[in-house]
């Protein structure tokens, strides 16, 4: 079951994160790393020094969500920081989305999208066979902890559709309130993975192992 989860490292208690990803290492099956610049969303995250960090202790891939006016500045910077999936938002992308994939593979790496909520996959609709990870944004991008967009579940289901359809083979992953009254809805749509954040996993208790436990219990729930 790891797979199907990814955390949120965003939402971690910094104080503590060696000791938290040493948790985490076994209940998930991916980190997703939030790198924001201030500019493309009014936030500051994580970064690639963090990438750094988190790769000594980390035990999954790691996904690096770039959320950043100037992708290209950032692809090689997170791919030596240890970056195993690069992340591009098809916003920031246009005009040099060929290019830049090109790079990620280069660097043996593997792609992803980010699809922000008022985004068509349409716009994608000429590099999505070139994609391993599809990022649907169940939230406007900058912070967690807030309320998941309904509308997004057609795109869930377009998404899986045109994977059927074409015979691409990114997998279909969810950013943005990934919780036990999401969770039903947005793996019958077609997810394949969930991100937890603030609400499907740190909020739920103070110690994360509990916390893991109560997450994968609400899973369960939800889905039977
Ligand atoms: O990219 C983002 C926000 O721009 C996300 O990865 C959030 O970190 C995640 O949505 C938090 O989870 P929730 O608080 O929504 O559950
Ligand atoms: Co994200």
């Amino acid at each position: 079951m790891k797979e199907k989860f990814s955390v949120s490292l965003m939402c971690m208690d910094f104080l503590n994160v060696g000791e938290q990803l040493n948790i985490l290492n076994d209940w998930v099956g991916m980190y997703h790393v939030d790198i924001m610049d201030g500019h493309y969303c009014k936030n500051i995250t994580l970064s690639p020094d963090l990438v750094k960090s988190f790769k000594k202790v980390s035990k999954v891939p790691l996904d690096v969500h770039l959320m950043t006016t100037n992708p290209e500045d950032w692809i090689d910077p997170v791919a030596e920081a240890g970056a195993d999936i690069i992340s591009l938002h098809a916003e920031t992308i246009n005009g040099q989305a060929f290019r830049l994939y090109n790079r990620i593979e280069e660097l043996g790496l593997k792609a992803g999208l980010v699809l922000n909520p008022a985004t068509p996959l349409s716009e994608a609709a000429h590099y999505l066979n070139r994609i391993d990870l599809l990022t649907i944004m169940t939230v406007d991008v900058g912070f967690a902890g807030q309320p998941f967009i309904e509308e997004m579940l057609v795109k869930i289901q377009e998404a899986k559709r045109i994977r059927e359809e074409k015979g691409y083979h990114y997998q279909i992953q969810i950013d943005g309130s990934c919780k036990s009254s999401t969770f039903k809805k947005l793996t019958e749509a077609g997810a394949d993975i969930l991100i937890l954040g603030s609400s499907g996993l740190f909020g739920l208790d103070k110690d994360l192992k509990t916390a893991c436990v109560k997450m994968t219990e609400s899973y369960k729930a939800a889905l039977e």
